[in-house]
């Protein structure tokens, strides 16, 4: 029997709901109310687990039209004519089968082609011999550190076409490369070279005695790398860092970051103590230039801005400008054509400031952004070589795609079977690789992050003595060992980086972002990461993740689709669809990295959300259309055919009962469940204008959108916490277009509830984007579409 598209149990014992309750005589009244609730209690749950029984002997039984008709609920005001029994497992809660009622995929399915051959990768380090790190121009120490110690063997394309050049130009330059293709040391070797070469002996010496003039941290602050968020700033320093402590390098040099997440009085004194190359995030470098009077920035040659699209994404455009225009004021480097006292010891050094800005993609809003930083820029692109910024043709984003060895693939999954989906491709993963996979799973929120985190690190029944009741494995060796390293050295050492957050700070064993996934996996270990985490427990988890030997997941939002170089990932599951075509290749482009293989996954409604395939996917790559079927029998096992009766979709009832009673039973999961679902509904309203055809959050069905969140409760039903109900209207079956706007009213929306954006990025593009969008509410009396994810 079904309730527009679930269907309800009839079919309970009538024993649960007759049985009298016995009158309890003598004793005390306390006792007698205490018995007769523990008989009610009895009652109450054998009716819940006769209920659920009789669902999961029905999931396989196709349930036919006439019968479901009989008993359909209709819509609006009018009482159902039956009276539903399952009243007696609680008032509006519906234990709905997963198979039935599920709207039909329209695209076929391409095959299950995932073991095809990968096409040549398109990132990788050059194998032809076309180029050397020495024939590019660097120093050769700084060429055997990379090939003897990093082992890196050759440059990549981007690397070949742009190092070069900014080994010797004074000309404002934009790179644009794929992802993972190696564009931070395409920018940071030439700027440690030529400063490196402040320190050589001049070509002269040898001749008139001349000796190196002796540089020093107090010599001058001479790069600014800006970068939108904490984590990729402190992977841009550890980069820098890897470099400098090079045998016979420029050990001198002292890099620092400024990136917030630590207090500023801290901030300062490092600045105060000196530093040559400072990696920071836009409003906190602003903060300082404004209020620091030690930051000396008379000197500064380079300014890059990395991650260009996602600076200008997160509303930085107004503070890079106030940056530009104070390092203006304050430089002090001789104007043209002056030659002035003790500016000839650095020849080496661009005569001019130079601005660089880099980016994977490239929407309008860079080249905004470069409108505002670049003058006269070169455009170096890794497979035509530089051109002038400005020709049509390079301009437009359509020819930018996913690295090529990246196997892309989507599967078409209703919404009720949403979990159950995910449960069986991350248990098809560790199925498939015996090897130590490590994933990453896109959400659209952070309380969805939070609420799938619960659902695969929740205990196994019986932990007493199994794997996922002991303690957390403690990390490798080799990477305590580094750790230690990495803060000996920041305190020691004059010379040393300074890099803000040392991950040992948030042990492992206590990070509430890290735990044990006994459902999946034996030794699996389960990451989570979003912009509402304290810093300290994402620096750790994100270092956990990065070296731990297990098999190991990372759900997280936004906060890590760009930039972030997380060694040998396998899988990307891009569970919420990402929120433009820039964010799909972002986040795709977290695997296949530097030439390794990689695949990716995304889940799609069917319906509409179809169309994303050749609006966006195809345009990326060839992704392949994954079997359901196919991925609910890898992952849950067991026989079964279209014909016969399909032993996966009883273990996947199972499975989805299991996390339904885990839910019922704890208000914390309950609460955070509803949160989840209501948080989801909201940001899938902020999906760009371009794309609200095929992200309708008019076309989403929030019923069985909340069975995916491991709710019964029909969506009227739903009281979000702190956001109201998340349904506005009665009924089970309610679209959200059914529900007018009550789903945006009930809390702050995916982009600006600083959930996907990290540290001070976070605070100052949320306080933007808020009175924005404020001033848009007002204009237009509605939400406005603002999307800093
Ligand atoms: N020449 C090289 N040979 C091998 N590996 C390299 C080479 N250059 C860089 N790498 C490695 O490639 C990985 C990706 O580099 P990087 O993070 O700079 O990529 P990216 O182009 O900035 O990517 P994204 O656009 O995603 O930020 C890093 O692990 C880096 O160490």
């Amino acid at each position: 029997m079904a309730d527009d598209g679930m269907l309800v149990n009839f079919d309970i014992s009538p024993d649960a709901f007759t049985t009298a309750i016995p009158k309890f005589q003598g004793g005390r009244w306390k006792d007698r109310l205490k018995a007769k609730r523990a008989v009610e209690h009895r009652a109450k749950k054998r009716a819940i687990e006769t209920a659920e029984f009789n669902i999961a002997q029905t999931t396989s039984t196709t349930t036919s039209e006439t019968t479901t008709a009989a008993v359909k609920r209709k819509r609006g005001d009018e009482k159902p004519k039956q009276k539903p029994t399952s009243q007696a497992v609680k008032t509006g809660e519906f234990v709905s089968s997963l198979w039935t009622r599920n709207p039909e995929a329209t695209s076929a399915v391409t095959g299950d082609k995932e073991e095809e051959k990968a096409n040549e990768p398109s990132n990788a380090p050059l194998a032809d011999g076309s180029a050397t790190f020495t024939t590019l121009g660097l120093s050769p120490i700084l060429a055997n550190h990379l090939t003897a110690k990093l082992a890196l063997k050759a440059p990549t394309a981007i690397q070949r076409s742009a190092i070069p050049e900014l080994m010797s130009t004074d000309s404002d330059a934009f790179i644009q490369a794929e992802t993972g293709s190696g564009k931070t040391l395409t920018y940071l070797l030439p700027i440690v070279n030529r400063i490196m070469s402040l320190s050589a002996p001049p070509p002269s010496a040898s001749q008139d005695g001349e000796s190196a003039t002796k540089q020093t941290r107090h010599s001058g602050l001479y790069a600014i790398i800006l970068a939108p968020t904490r984590e990729l700033c402190r992977q841009i320093s550890t980069v820098l860092s890897t470099l400098i402590h090079c045998k016979n390098g420029p050990h001198w040099i002292v890099p620092g970051a400024v990136s917030g997440g630590e207090k500023k009085k801290s901030e300062k004194a490092r600045l105060r103590k000196g530093l040559n190359i400072l990696v920071a995030t836009p409003g906190r470098l602003l903060d300082h230039l404004q209020n620091t009077e030690s930051l000396d920035v008379s000197r500064v040659r380079w300014v890059v801005l990395d991650e260009g699209d996602r600076l200008m994404e997160l509303g930085f455009e107004e503070t890079i400008g106030s940056i530009l225009g104070i390092l203006e004021k304050k430089s002090k480097l001789p104007k043209k054509g002056e030659e002035l006292a003790g500016w000839k010891s650095e020849a080496g050094l661009p005569k001019r400031r130079v601005s660089m800005l880099c980016s994977a993609t490239m929407k309008t809003n860079v080249q905004r952004l470069g409108d505002i930083s670049l003058k006269e820029a070169l455009y170096i692109k890794a497979e035509k070589g530089e051109e002038e910024v400005g020709g049509a043709s390079k301009t437009g984003d359509e020819g930018f795609q996913a690295p090529a060895q990246l196997k892309q693939s989507y599967v078409v999954v209703p919404a009720k079977l949403r979990l159950v989906g995910l449960n069986a491709i991350l248990k098809r993963a560790f199925i498939r690789q015996t090897a130590s996979p490590k994933i990453i799973v896109f959400f659209s929120c952070s309380d969805s992050v939070d609420f799938h985190f619960q659902v695969f690190s929740r205990s196994l029944e019986d932990d007493s003595d199994t794997e996922s009741s002991k303690p957390l494995p403690k990390p490798t060796s080799k990477s305590t060992k580094s750790s230690e390293k990495d803060s000996k050295k920041a305190d020691s050492s004059e010379t040393k980086p300074d890099l803000s957050e040392k991950p040992t700070k948030q042990s492992p064993q206590n990070n509430p972002a890290i735990a044990k996934a006994p459902h999946l996996h034996p030794t699996a270990l389960l990451h989570k990461l979003h912009g509402s985490l304290p810093q300290q427990i994402r620096t750790s988890a994100l270092h956990s993740f990065t070296h731990t030997t297990s098999p190991s997941i990372l759900f997280c939002t936004d906060v890590a689709a760009r930039g972030l170089d997380l060694p040998n990932v396998d899988q990307i599951i891009q569970f919420d669809p990402p929120f433009s075509r820039d964010d799909h290749l972002h986040r795709i482009g977290r695997t296949a990295r530097a030439g390794r293989p990689g695949r990716a996954i995304m889940f799609i409604l069917p319906g509409a959300e179809e169309g994303y395939v050749d609006a966006v996917l195809k345009k990326c790559g060839t992704p392949i259309r994954a079997d359901v079927d196919e991925v609910f029998k890898k992952g849950f096992g067991g026989e079964g055919s279209n014909s016969k009766k399909r032993e996966w979709e009883d273990k996947a009832t199972e499975w989805q009962l299991e996390i339904e009673r885990w839910v019922l039973a704890d208000k914390a999961v309950m609460d955070q469940a509803k949160k989840a679902w209501g948080s989801h509904i909201r940001a899938y309203t902020t999906h760009v204008a371009a794309e609200k055809g095929m992200f309708n959050h008019k076309a989403l069905h929030y019923g069985h959108l909340a069975k995916s969140f491991g709710i019964r409760d029909a969506p009227g039903d739903i009281r979000v916490p702190g956001g109201g109900s998340g349904g506005g209207g009665k009924g089970r079956g309610k679209t959200a277009g059914s529900m007018g706007t009550s789903a945006k009213a009930g809390g702050t929306k995916r982009g600006l509830d600083a959930e996907n954006v990290p540290g001070d990025a976070s605070q100052e593009a949320v306080r933007k984007m808020r009175k924005i969008a404020f001033s848009m509410q007002m204009k237009k009396g509605m939400a406005s579409e603002f999307n800093i994810g």
